[in-house]
């Protein structure tokens, strides 16, 4: 069952006012993995559900406590529950996305203020968030505002849930997501799940996502001296938490990829040729990663084994280094206390608690080789686990479906490189089928400097999230 066909023309003739809204929710700096911005991420909590009570969604706001984010204990932002719809006879689907999003600096090399969002010339919209992920969560609000207006009943039943700390770890969700999927919690009756939160591969194909990598996250810190020393005074004289923290570093993954920490690599068996013809069939080169990465360095010049790396393997990043000197100029300082970030992407069957308890004894052991008389300690920040979902489910073709009509191509099917981590607790709590439906394009720069969406990507993105509901409407109750 196609969408109306005044859906469409109404999303068309409010491009430019649904633009406007994603840039006011840009505007609010709801970096939830800073301290100093956390009033940001309860603004824009406050702005998101005001928006979805506008468009006649019950709304609640769940407080989801406290935490601790370096050595301050923090008030969590709320989640945003929401429900339209009780009809038995439509179906009921659970929409996730999150309203929180990475830090962004105009000095990290941004050609724009990343809280402004600038409309280029080719369509471009470029602002923190435009694509991970407010741009998709405007886009089910613009599918909203649509029904609400012309006062026509959505074709299914609606559960939102919107969160404010995906980028850090997603603190507090897991146990509310459990806690609602039980009989008589807000999700009991959720038949399937859609989040759409990730990217296309490339630029011309659209996708649906059916796995998503889980995650692992560390903070190494090497401490030693009671202050920040003269290198001319005390270099060659002193254990330096700096050369043992880069040690340490460069022990973890070689410059291939290949991650050093004995038993991780192992834990993942081996593609066989069955399995590489489906990575051979998605419609991608290594240009395609080249351009997105804006620089010729793809790590190989077969296609499958890029994108295996991104989507079926795992891989260890290192994030950066908190203490070291940083500023311009040429300070000789040796630095007190260093702490070294990295994280792993983990693919089934590994999981933080099975790869966890391997990372540190590793570390612990190559630090005690260095017989160094600095400190070590090791903290684990966040994690989360791998999931892949069933590709035949009705939600899949439902989706498919959607996606044919809207952009006239099939999609590819992709495992997406990066974690949301409670997508596997919405799929194991509720016992159904998760599609990630992603609206942006595989060079829309998430997480990088001038991170952007495409205006035809946030308008077709948001037909596409409304002609889904009603091709899953369209399947036999
Ligand atoms: C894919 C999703 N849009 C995303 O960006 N997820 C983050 C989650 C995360 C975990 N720690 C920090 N952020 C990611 O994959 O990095
Ligand atoms: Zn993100
Ligand atoms: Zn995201």
């Amino acid at each position: 069952m196609p969408a109306p066909a005044e859906f469409i023309k109404f999303i068309d003739s409010n491009a430019d006012a649904f633009i406007q809204r994603l840039s006011d929710a840009v505007a609010i700096p709801s970096i939830s993995g800073d301290a100093s911005h956390r009033q940001d991420v309860f603004k824009m909590a406050e702005w998101l559900n005001a928006h979805l009570k506008a468009v006649g969604v019950d709304t609640q706001l769940v407080d989801l406590g406290k935490h601790t984010m370096d050595g301050e204990e923090l008030p969590l932002p709320p989640a945003i529950l929401g429900r339209i719809g009780d009809d038995k006879d439509k179906k009921t689907v659970l929409i996730y996305g999150h309203f929180d999003v990475q830090p962004a600096n105009k000095s990290d090399g941004w050609d724009t203020d990343p809280f402004a969002l600038t409309i280029l010339p080719d369509g471009k919209l470029v602002g923190r968030g435009s694509s991970d992920d407010k741009g998709p969560i405007l886009g089910w609000l613009n599918v909203l505002q649509y029904h609400f207006q012309s006062n026509k009943p959505l074709p299914v039943n609606l559960r939102l849930c919107f969160e404010g700390m995906e980028e850090s770890g997603s603190e507090g969700l897991d146990e509310l997501v459990e806690k609602e999927s039980k009989k008589g919690g807000y999700f009991d009756g959720v038949e399937c799940v859609c989040i759409s939160d990730n990217y296309w591969l490339n630029t011309r194909t659209p996708a649906l996502t059916y796995g998503l990598r889980g995650l692992t996250y560390f903070k190494l810190t090497v401490s030693g001296p009671a202050r920040d020393l003269h290198s001319g005074v005390f270099g060659r004289t002193v254990h330096e938490p700096m050369t043992d923290l880069i040690h340490l570093m460069g022990r973890l993954v070689d410059v291939q990829g290949k991650i050093l920490i004995p038993g991780v690599e192992e834990m993942v068996d081996v593609a066989g040729d069955e399995e590489r013809a489906i990575y051979e069939s998605l419609d991608y080169t290594t240009a395609d990663i080249e351009q997105s990465a804006g620089a010729p360095i793809a790590l190989s010049a077969n296609k499958v084994d890029v994108l295996m790396g991104r989507m079926r393997y795992p891989s260890l990043s290192l994030h950066g280094i908190e203490g070291a000197f940083s500023g311009v100029g040429a300070k000789t300082v040796i630095p007190a206390k260093v702490s070294g970030k990295f994280s792993i992407r983990l693919v089934p069957p590994q999981t933080p608690d099975a790869v966890d308890p391997m990372v540190i004894s590793y570390i612990e052991k190559e630090f005690a080789k260095l017989k160094s008389k600095n400190k070590l300690t090791i903290e684990n920040l966040h994690g989360g686990k791998p999931w892949v979902a069933d590709v035949n489910h009705w939600n899949f073709e439902a989706a498919k479906k959607a996606t044919k009509e809207i952009y006239h191509q099939n999609p590819d099917l992709t495992r997406e490189g990066g974690s949301i981590p409670v997508t596997l607790t919405f799929a194991e709590s509720l016992g159904v089928n998760v599609l990630l439906l992603p609206m942006g394009r595989g060079d829309d720069g998430a997480h990088s400097t001038n991170e952007k969406l495409d205006r035809a990507n946030f308008i077709e993105g948001s037909k596409l999230l409304g002609t889904y509901l009603y091709e899953i409407a369209a399947i036999a109750k």
